[in-house]
């Protein structure tokens, strides 16, 4: 079963960081995303280019809906032409197996947007 369907965990200010093992297994699995440090906790940051703002508006709420569904919310920056996905899992302050999930699905989501560039 790929990443993307896997099931999502409740997220809860006590669920499990991931470890660096499990870490280096999963960003393997996401080899477009970069590993951001801010606020002293890990985030997962990938941009999405496109040819205009509609088309980045779209793709912006097709992963509002994937991030609805899965009750795990992303930092959307939209701008003209672009993007900007950030994953984390805010109430646990770091990265949880559930944004490796979220990035895969942002990552199919992306491979059936229109107007990438
Ligand atoms: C009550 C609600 O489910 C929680 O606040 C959820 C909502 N979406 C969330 N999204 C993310 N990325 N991290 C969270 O900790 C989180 N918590």
């Amino acid at each position: 079963m790929s990443l993307a369907q896997a099931q999502c965990e409740a997220c809860r200010a006590d669920a499990p960081h991931v470890s660096e093992a499990e870490l280096a297994e999963l960003i393997r699995e996401i080899p477009d995303w970069n590993i951001e440090v801010r606020d002293g906790h890990m985030e997962l940051e990938r941009v999405f280019l496109f040819k205009n703002f509609r088309h980045a508006l779209a793709f912006t709420n097709a992963i509002g809906a994937i991030a609805e569904e899965a009750g795990h919310h992303p930092a959307l920056l939209t701008e003209w032409g672009k993007v900007t996905v950030t994953w984390w899992s805010h109430e646990m302050k770091g990265l949880h197996r559930n944004d490796f999930i979220l990035a895969a699905r942002t990552d199919v989501a992306a491979a059936s947007a229109e107007g990438r560039k």
